[in-house]
């Protein structure tokens, strides 16, 4: 089954229309005010108003204060939340929203335990652990602590990029890959070749 690709940190129209011509199958939008690739609720509005059908987005969210997550929602018909941060379950679900919740994979860390307690998440994002930022960092994870299965749909994150993602997608089959560091020329500028790189990897493995 070929991987679904997420692209995060879109913040202008026209990356984010050539990205989804390119074949991403969803867009993230950083709400998270202390990312380089934050986004305005305005441009944010911009973006998903000029994505063709079939393209999801997902509005990422660090730990925020719930009225933003809710004004962002009645501005924008955002198909998924990302929470990245520590958000507990009865946060993720309040809004009534599908979200996927992200974790921060390190030695020790319970991975079945945790899609347990986020069992009516739509998928778990695993991402690289960085005591320095909650995501974001072009820093992979040793792919060796993701269990054999996951009652949820595993959302590979972290440190990706056109020149390892089949082995990823080889190593810990995926429901979907995200990326972000890995398809910038620098932080928090997308750069549309390495979008269509890492897009072609992920196809042609299949
Ligand atoms: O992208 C950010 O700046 C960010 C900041 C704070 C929390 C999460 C953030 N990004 C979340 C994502 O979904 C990224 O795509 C994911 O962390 C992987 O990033 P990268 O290792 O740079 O590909």
């Amino acid at each position: 089954m070929t991987a679904r690709i997420k692209i995060c940190g879109l913040r202008d129209v026209a990356t984010a229309r050539a990205t989804a011509a390119l074949g991403a199958d969803a867009i993230g939008l950083v709400f998270h005010e202390a990312s380089p690739r934050h986004v305005s609720i305005n441009t944010a509005h911009e973006i998903v108003a000029a994505l063709p059908p079939f393209v999801s987005t997902v509005g990422l969210f660090v730990d925020a204060d719930p009225s933003l997550v809710e004004g962002v929602l009645r501005t924008l018909p955002l198909d998924l939340l990302q929470f990245h941060g520590d958000e507990p379950p009865e946060y993720c679900r309040a809004f009534g929203r599908p979200y996927i919740k992200a974790v921060r994979v390190k030695p020790g860390l319970d991975l079945l335990e945790l899609a347990d307690r986020y069992a009516d998440a739509r998928g778990l994002l695993c991402d690289a652990y960085s005591p320095l930022a909650h995501g974001g960092t072009g820093e992979r994870f040793d792919w060796n602590l993701l269990p054999a299965s996951l009652p949820l749909p595993l959302i590979l994150s972290g440190g990706l990029d056109s020149a390892n993602v089949a082995d990823a997608i080889r190593a810990v089959r995926p429901w979907a890959v995200d990326v972000s560091s890995g398809v910038e020329s620098q932080r928090g500028i997308k750069d549309l070749d390495r979008v269509a790189q890492f897009i072609a990897a992920v196809r042609q493995h299949h």
